[in-house]
């Protein structure tokens, strides 16, 4: 049976991160829970006392996403390995993004006039509904403007984050909406750091597409065009992919090839930080769909980007 438990949440119980939790149709309120792993979607403590949510699915897949920043960090197939990757040096303390997983970029790619990569990925998202559809669990996280946001951005606006978990893929679809009275224009990205092997990982489709190489200038990018059939990671590696394909194949050179399907996400980036981070470079390659170029919405209209990762 499909269950949202929030027993061992009971710390947050107040906090207005699950004050709009919605109970779906057919979806259960559970308390205590003695299972280890209930089926469906779960609310619990995750690393630092943090609140996660657990979505487990009865095809054996699970994934985990944190609040603190909507920042999915755990994506285990039904063999048990995890294809997402986070690093040894993240920290759950809410003092900066978790660093790993599927992180946000909003409302800024990069740097820029605000804080690097935005301020998505440094704040509380709240639950405001889940679902459990052909035993596919979802959950839709949403953001809005407090503030912390407006004091660097001073918009009205409402982002939602649905993650679903379907047997052999880990779907999200990402909404902002203009609650303002005045337009806006945001750049964003999906920050996702995948679990690999540096040395055997490569990506296929991002032939011809024009780059935006901000090795060894990140301030200054330099304009090109991919060539190669297949990317590789040989070293330190920083590239926008402009009008990119709208399906990747990365293969993780662990012996899985991830297909990253995407609607919106015009734009991607490679990223290994190589040598800067001697302890676990070698261990994940971010694949980023990023929408590089901004977004304007005047008020009241939406933009909506799905990306969809899944193996074979
Ligand atoms: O360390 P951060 O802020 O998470 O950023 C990591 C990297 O994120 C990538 O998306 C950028 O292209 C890089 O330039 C940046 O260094």
């Amino acid at each position: 049976m499909a269950t949202i438990s929030t027993a061992s949440f009971a710390p947050f119980s107040t906090s207005s991160t699950i004050r709009r939790v919605k109970r779906s149709s057919g979806i259960v309120l559970a308390t205590a829970s003695k299972e280890a792993s209930p089926l469906g979607v779960r609310v619990t403590e995750g690393e630092g006392s943090l609140p996660k949510v657990v979505l487990t699915s009865s095809h054996g897949s699970e994934a985990e996403i944190y609040l603190f920043g909507g920042c999915i960090t755990s994506w285990k197939v039904s063999s048990g390995k995890d294809l997402l990757y986070v690093r040894p040096d993240a920290v759950f303390n809410k003092k900066k993004p978790i660093s790993g997983g599927v992180p946000h970029c909003f409302p800024q790619f990069g740097p820029g006039q605000i804080q690097q990569h935005g301020f998505a990925r440094n704040l509380d998202w709240s639950v405001i509904d889940s679902e459990n559809v052909n035993e596919n669990p979802a959950v839709t996280l949403e953001l809005t403007d407090g503030p912390y946001s407006r004091a660097m951005w001073d918009y009205g606006f409402q982002a939602l984050f649905k993650v679903t978990l379907d047997a052999k893929s880990l779907s999200t679809e990402f909404t902002v909406k203009n609650l303002d009275n005045k337009p806006f224009s945001f750049t964003t990205a999906l920050h996702t750091y995948f679990s690999a092997s540096v040395s055997g990982a490569s990506v296929k489709g991002l032939k011809g597409c024009k780059t935006l190489n901000k090795d060894p200038d990140p301030t200054n990018p330099l304009e090109g065009e991919e060539h190669r059939d297949e990317v590789t990671f040989p070293g330190f590696v920083d590239c926008i992919y402009l009008d990119a394909p709208n399906e990747l194949q990365l293969n993780n050179g662990l012996g899985d090839v991830i297909t990253i399907k995407n609607t919106r996400w015009s734009d991607a980036v490679l990223w290994n930080p190589h040598l800067q981070m001697e302890a676990c470079y070698k261990d994940f390659v971010c694949v980023e769909n990023a929408k590089i170029r901004s977004v304007q919405l005047e008020p009241e209209q939406s933009w909506t980007a799905t990306q969809e990762l899944s193996i074979s």
